[in-house]
Order: structure tokens, then C-alpha cells, then sequence
């Protein structure tokens, strides 16, 4: 990303975010403080040991769990402040989620999966440019069992972009693929990115998948580390792993 850091627009910003996860005379601190703004139009890669907090922050941003402390805002907007309705409305109206198991209903085909959602989203996309977003123009009417793991994720990521999210957040895209298969499912993101300007934010084990991100942002502890930014994008395939 060329531009300064001053002229770009945030879209997410957590500031002071706290996550304590209790369990009876237990208490887990999955986040001490964290403060991360998420800006128009970029790729972000988190990383970092397992347990340091990368899905918690992931779901904290995309308001599927509240934090215990701390202040999130969307687009200048306190989501902190909002009720479990209004909550949620944010999250449908403008997150895109993707898992690293793809979570597809096995007995829909992959159009009808995709049209779970643009049947009540709106301004959605047909099912059929989602899949076309994806590379998957002819696998339409094939169902997940039909599907390899790569194509299986690309109709998860269809899913998630229908609803043209301002905001897609990844937790471990490729985690259960080979490295071949996971590039065409990051090659989908990418594209997604470059084509709807969709801030994008993916969790990886894999510190060779954090060049295709425009800024990298390395967890330890539930704290952020450290940041650094990518003077240059590399294309999926250009990466191996
Ligand atoms: N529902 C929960 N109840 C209790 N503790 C939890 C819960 N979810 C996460 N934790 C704990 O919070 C910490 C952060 O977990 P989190 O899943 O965010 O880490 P992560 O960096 O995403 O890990 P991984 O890379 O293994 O997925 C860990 O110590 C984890 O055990």
C-alpha cells in the first residue's frame, strides 16, 4: 500500500480490547489491550503462536463475541455502544466470515448454498456472480461432496462475499489444505480484495502467506507484538509453503 498511513480511511478500530474467558475459579486473558485499526482496502495478516489470541480478536472485530473491555468502532461508528441487535445487524449487513472448515449445508449444492444468503441480504449479488468470483462458474450445481477441499472453500468464500461485505475476515482459510490448493482459495481472496475494495483480515500459521498482505501483524500472548508493513504484494502463486 502506497499511500501514508495518515490518509488512509479506517474502517475497524479496536482500541483497549480485553478478553477474559472464565471457566469456573479460571480466567483465560485471550486479550490484554489490544489496539488495531483495519483500513479501507487492505489485506492484514495476523500471526502468531496457537493460543495468542488471533480468533478472539478475529470474532471481537467481526462482532461475533464481545470483548470484557475496551472500545470497537466501525467507520467512526461505537459498536461497543450498540445493543445485541444492532450488533448483529452490523455483523450481517457488513462482515464476511470464513473458517477454516468451510461449514457448506452437504445437501445443497453449491448455488443453493450461496443463496442461503443473497435470498436475505441486501443489494446482494446472484449466487451466480458470487461462485463467478471465485472461479467456480461451472461447478454451480455440484454439491460439497463433489467438491475438493479448495473448491469447497471457494463456495465459503462466495458465501461470505455475496452480501458485497465492506469488511472479510479469515481465520485460517487454508489451514486444512495443500499448498497448491490453498493458493487458488488465496487467490480468491486477493481477487475478492481487488474487485469489491473489501478490507480483508486473515489469520495464518503460515509465516510465507503473510507476503500477499499489505501489513502483517504478529500476536504473542494476547497482545500485538508488533506490525510491519509489506512495501510489495506478492501474487498467491508466487508464494510457497
Ligand atoms: N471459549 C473459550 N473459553 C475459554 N478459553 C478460551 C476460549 N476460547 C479461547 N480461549 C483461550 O483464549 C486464548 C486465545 O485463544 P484463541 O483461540 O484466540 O488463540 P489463537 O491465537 O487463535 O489460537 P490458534 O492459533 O490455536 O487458533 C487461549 O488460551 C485459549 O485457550
Amino acid at each position: 500500500m502506497s499511500e501514508t498511513q495518515s490518509s488512509r480511511v479506517e474502517v475497524l478500530k479496536a482500541v483497549g480490547i480485553t478478553k477474559v474467558y472464565r471457566s469456573g475459579t479460571v480466567a483465560v486473558d485471550a486479550l490484554k489491550g489490544v489496539d488495531l485499526a483495519l483500513y479501507e482496502r487492505e489485506i492484514v495478516a495476523l500471526l502468531g503462536a496457537s493460543g495468542s489470541g488471533k480468533s478472539t480478536l478475529l470474532n471481537i472485530l467481526g462482532g461475533l463475541d464481545l470483548p470484557t473491555d475496551g472500545r470497537l468502532f466501525y467507520r467512526g461508528r461505537e459498536l461497543s455502544a450498540l445493543s445485541d441487535a444492532g450488533l448483529t445487524e452490523f455483523r450481517r449487513r457488513h462482515v464476511g466470515f470464513v473458517f477454516q472448515f468451510y461449514n457448506l449445508v452437504p445437501s445443497l449444492t453449491a448455488r443453493e448454498n450461496v443463496a442461503l444468503v443473497t435470498e436475505i441480504a441486501e443489494d446482494a449479488m446472484t449466487p451466480e456472480e458470487a461462485l463467478d468470483r471465485v472461479g467456480l462458474a461451472s461447478r454451480m450445481d455440484h454439491f460439497p461432496a463433489e467438491l475438493s477441499g479448495g473448491e469447497q472453500q471457494r463456495v465459503a468464500i462466495a458465501r461470505a462475499i455475496a452480501k458485497r461485505p465492506d469488511i472479510l475476515l479469515c481465520d485460517e482459510p487454508t489451514g486444512a489444505l495443500d499448498s497448491k490448493t490453498g493458493v487458488t482459495v488465496l487467490e480468491a481472496i486477493v481477487e475478492v480484495n481487488r474487485t469489491l475494495g473489501t478490507t480483508t483480515a486473515l489469520i495464518t500459521h503460515n509465516v510465507a502467506i503473510r507476503r500477499i498482505a499489505d501489513r502483517v501483524i504478529y500476536m504473542a500472548d494476547g497482545e500485538i507484538a508488533r506490525a510491519e508493513e509489506n512495501a510489495d504484494r506478492l501474487a498467491p502463486a508466487e508464494v510457497s509453503w
